[in-house]
């Protein structure tokens, strides 16, 4: 999915709200900020107070913490020594206030990213299949992990360094102005042609940084590819395919890395420059006005230290250029996640509220057509299942019958037409009822990383440990498991792996089983199976679908047997019942 650029501050609205909860947080650190400031614009003054009173450059104008130089005595031993336990609790005053205002913002910042980072994964996972089916898994986690994280790193560079780095050039530049207004000018002057430069070919920096998330996507989506389809890499002996894949997506990364790097580069030699040709007018000036007498050399040696002080922060902001391009780059492709419209966060229609916890059971398919883009999977189905009736759908291979067990399950919107359960549109039923009243096995149960209660308790995380045990001795998943050290505490490895496809289906049933919807929908649970297996699916079935709505697609007889009715389906045409006729 390519991401269109968002100026800005629409960007900026876009994520304010994520801080609203940081602002008393951020507000503080701000406060923080200050007070650093405060303490390093008092840095140069004991360095000055000694040349002016204890060198004895002349000072016609004194430093103003020359009378503190006394505190332990006026020799110039005692005013050295007073002059340095002045700089060490300036810097450590100066320290104390950097680390609790790093502390205070880039605690903001970090938690500001994680609820972004929540977020932007909670919005992802309940987005529609038909959203899911346009991108790619390492697309998408690329996403979540690397964009938020590039999110981060900005938000962290503002708190820490833009943020901070603005306040105290602010500061060194209101103090020059201070000190002397020829000062002031010259190091005022300096601050224009700084952030000029620092913010020269910002948007030849976007662009490349754009390019390179884009580009770190798709690489993340080939290795994700690759790494789930690696029993079929060895099999087939494809790794050269992905070889060179990945190697042609790495020349993307490269080449946009290589411009952002040049975009960096060439900002800094210019910056030098800026800096040496305003310290160089600052010394000039400064130093005709020691010899004219106009101030004293401490004087000078503090507006060298402010300008310094000044130049410095905007030096480093321009170095982090690469990091806010590469924030705001992953800041838009965060906000396009988010702003797909998500159905299972829309508020609750009027017309579905006071529904039964527990549906009849009804199913009806009334003029259904479903197209995935251009491609059609559904036309005009018309089909009216009474509750209790098992149907089965039947049709050659791509006849439409998985989607329309996708179209019950509200996966995806008819086209055309309406798919009901009770008499309500599913388009018009709250997503989370909808999944109460209608469960799944299909053709491949997923497992996730956990032991096989956890899994089976997916269905129902409130269960007891009773219910579950229930569930998967019904389903015949004590049998295998009482045979196990651990049972049902037996833990699977990454997406479930360490079970038979028999085993696998079984605790697929009995998770439905324990879902307890009165919908049942079946999408090929037997196939694969050799026949002892497809036995024991088939018992573990028989009680799974009894006294429960039942769509099943299956070609295997054993399981077509326990269907009330069938429905052959054609390639996108209409459909034409066979057998009996369901619940017409
Ligand atoms: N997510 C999808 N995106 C695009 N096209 C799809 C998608 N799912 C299914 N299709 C297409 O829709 C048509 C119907 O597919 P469906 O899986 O519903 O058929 P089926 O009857 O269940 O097939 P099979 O017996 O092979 O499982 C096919 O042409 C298929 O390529």
């Amino acid at each position: 999915m390519r991401t269109p650029s968002t100026p800005h501050r629409q960007l900026l609205r876009f994520f304010r709200g994520f801080g609203a909860p940081y602002r008393r947080l951020f507000a503080l650190g701000v406060g923080m900020r200050l007070c650093e400031t405060a303490a390093d614009l008092v840095t140069p003054w004991p360095v000055a107070a000694v040349i002016d009173h204890v060198l004895g450059a002349g000072a016609s104008r004194g430093s103003p913490l020359g009378p503190l130089l006394g505190v332990l005595g006026t020799g110039r031993t005692a005013m050295l020594t007073a002059a340095a336990a002045l700089v060490v609790l300036v810097a450590l005053v100066s320290a104390a206030f950097d680390y609790a205002g790093d502390r205070l913002m880039n605690g903001a910042g970090e938690r500001m990213s994680a609820a972004i980072r929540r977020e932007t994964f909670a919005h992802l996972q309940r987005l529609p299949l038909s959203y899911h089916d346009r991108q790619t898994v390492g697309g998408s986690a690329s996403r979540v992990i690397t964009d938020c994280g590039a999110v981060k790193d900005a938000l962290v560079a503002f708190c820490s360094v833009l943020f901070p780095g603005v306040l105290s050039a602010t500061g060194y530049a209101a103090a020059l102005l201070v000190l002397d207004w020829r000062f002031g000018l010259i190091g005022v002057a300096a601050v224009p042609a700084v952030l000029f430069l620092g913010v020269r070919n910002r948007r030849r920096g976007h662009r490349a940084a754009r390019r390179r998330r884009e580009a770190e996507g798709e690489l993340t989506a080939l290795v994700a590819e690759a790494l789930q389809g690696i029993r079929t890499v060895h099999a087939f002996g494809g790794h050269g395919v992905h070889d060179r894949a990945f190697a042609a997506g790495s020349r993307g990364v490269l080449s946009a890395g290589l411009e952002a790097v040049d975009v960096q580069a060439r900002r800094v030699p210019l910056l030098e420059s800026v800096t040496a040709a305003a310290t160089a007018a600052l010394l000039w000036t400064g130093g005709v006005g020691v010899l004219r007498g106009w101030w004293s050399t401490g004087h000078l040696v503090v507006a060298l230290g402010y300008l310094t002080g000044m130049v410095a922060p905007l030096r480093a902001l321009s170095k982090l250029s690469g990091t806010f391009a590469q924030g705001q780059a992953s800041a838009e492709r965060v906000a396009a996640v988010l702003a797909e419209p998500c159905p299972l966060r829309a508020p609750v229609r009027a017309g579905a509220r006071g529904l039964p916890r527990r549906a009849r059971g009804r199913v009806d398919f009334a003029g259904v057509s479903m197209d995935y883009g251009d491609r059609r999977a559904l036309h005009r189905l018309d089909l009216k299942i009474a509750p209790g009736e098992r149907i089965a759908l039947t049709g050659p291979n791509g006849a439409g019958k998985s989607t329309a067990l996708a179209l019950v399950a509200g996966l995806y919107r008819p086209t055309r037409g309406t798919v009901r359960i009770d008499g309500t549109a599913t388009a018009d039923l709250p997503e989370e009822w909808l999944r109460r009243q209608v469960t799944a096995v299909l053709q491949e149960t997923f497992l996730f990383a956990g032991t096989i209660a956890d899994n089976i308790r997916y269905a129902r995380p409130d269960a007891s440990p009773r219910q579950v045990r229930a569930a998967a001795e019904a389903a015949l998943v004590t049998a295998f498991t009482d045979g196990f050290p651990d049972g049902l505490g037996t833990r699977l490895g990454d997406c479930g792996g360490g079970l038979s496809g028999g085993q696998r289906q079984r605790v697929g049933i009995a998770r439905a089983l324990l879902a307890d919807a009165p919908i049942v929908l079946l999408d090929e649970p037997t196939s694969g199976l050799d026949a002892e297996a497809e036995r024991l699916v088939v018992a573990a079935l028989g009680r799974l679908v009894a006294h429960r709505t039942v769509v099943m697609v299956t070609h295997r007889p054993a399981l077509l047997e326990t269907a009330t009715g069938t429905v052959a389906l054609a390639p996108a045409g209409p459909a034409r019942a066979t057998g009996r006729p369901a619940g017409r």
